[in-house]
């Protein structure tokens, strides 16, 4: 992976995904919950304030000593972090020449003071960055986190602050039936045939979708074939039910969906012969939730949506139990990924 691959990862720190900037030291010129927007920053030049020129981001005053800036974010699914974007955009003369990024792993549901007093640990160096720009810094360390704090030297201002890694679920969580599809629960997108105007990723986001713009929309298809999205599941597991919502797309949801399910770890999936139907070619109506009961027996770990011709969704849940080896694959994964000073507290749930 070079640096910059990361960024296809999912943003673990996004409000999307739940993330929230639970403290920030200052931010007289712009409020820190801008950091987590999913959406990218704006930039109005005739918009000024009580405060002064009106900035998407997070922006601190000048100061006037020896100190520098925090925000701390709690990441809306905790996870092992690939890399981090300072996105600086619009910042030009009040951005920060430095910054540096610690990571912590805080059991439960932390006050903002045992936040501030936690065991962290650096995961970025205190490095440059640039003015109006998108810095990344990829992260080696591969432990599970589940808080952030961007230091910023001295003082200035950030537009987004991106999380990119992979979620691992904490294993307490997915015993019994699950959405085994949610990015949440470490579902993830793979690939896909068109992400014109949304990605497919966010189908599996929490939550239902407010509007068009949070589902997955592909251009309108003028050739043959059909749109699709290939996912990734939390963890092997056999789908009971289904839930296909087309709220929101009103003039552009599919005509058909489709579904398949693959096991990679007995097959190739980018083997044609590899995919079982889960739910066969199935008329689907605009702006509506719609629920299947499945009939599957074998266990999966990957998920084909096919729609046909092309058309968009706003949500897509797979309700399933994990396979019992599944399962405790997942709890290994976990465990393994705590940083020590978080096992010592979760000691009876160590992998037998
Ligand atoms: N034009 C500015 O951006 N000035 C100041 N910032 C805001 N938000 O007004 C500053 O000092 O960084």
């Amino acid at each position: 992976m070079t640096s910059t691959d990361f960024t296809a990862l999912p943003d673990l720190a996004s409000r999307a995904l739940g993330g929230s900037v639970s403290a920030a030291n200052d931010e007289l010129f712009a409020q820190r919950e801008n950091l987590i927007k999913a959406e990218a920053p704006f930039f109005d030049p005739a918009d000024f304030g009580h405060k002064g020129k009106v900035y998407d981001g997070w922006e601190t005053r000048r100061r006037r000593d020896d100190g520098h800036d925090y925000a701390i974010v709690r990441l809306g699914s905790a996870g092992i972090i690939h890399g981090i974007v300072v996105d600086t955009a619009h910042f030009k003369g009040n951005y920060p020449p430095f910054i540096s990024i610690e990571a912590a792993s805080i059991e439960g549901y932390p006050s903002i003071e045992e936040v501030m007093k936690a065991d962290w640990q650096t995961i970025v160096e205190k490095s440059p960055a640039e003015g109006h720009a998108a810095n990344a810094y990829a992260v080696a360390d591969r432990h599970r986190w589940t808080h952030v704090r961007l230091s910023i030297y001295p003082d200035g201002g950030v537009a987004r602050l991106r999380v990119h890694g992979e979620v691992v679920p904490d294993p307490r969580f997915l015993d019994g039936t699950v959405d085994l599809l949610a990015a949440e629960n470490g579902g993830r997108l793979v690939g896909c045939s068109d992400a014109f105007y949304a990605s497919p990723a966010n189908i599996i986001l929490p939550g239902r979708a407010r509007n068009m713009g949070e589902g997955w929309e592909n251009s309108r298809r003028r050739g043959g074939g059909n749109d699709f999205a290939v996912f990734s599941l939390a963890a092997a597991g056999i789908p009971r039910h289904v839930e296909i919502d087309t709220s929101y797309y009103v003039g552009n949801a599919p005509g058909w969906v489709r579904l398949s399910t693959a096991d990679a770890r007995t097959a190739d999936i980018t083997d044609e012969g590899a995919w079982t139907e889960l739910l066969s070619r199935t008329a689907v109506q605009p702006d509506t939730r719609h629920r299947f009961v499945l009939d599957a027996t074998d266990a999966a770990t990957h998920l084909r949506l096919d729609v046909y011709p092309d058309g968009g969704l706003s949500r897509l849940r797979l309700f399933g139990d994990l396979d019992a080896t599944a399962l405790s694959e997942t709890r290994r994964t976990w465990w393994e990924a705590l940083p020590q000073s978080h096992q010592a507290l979760v000691a009876d749930q160590a992998p037998r």
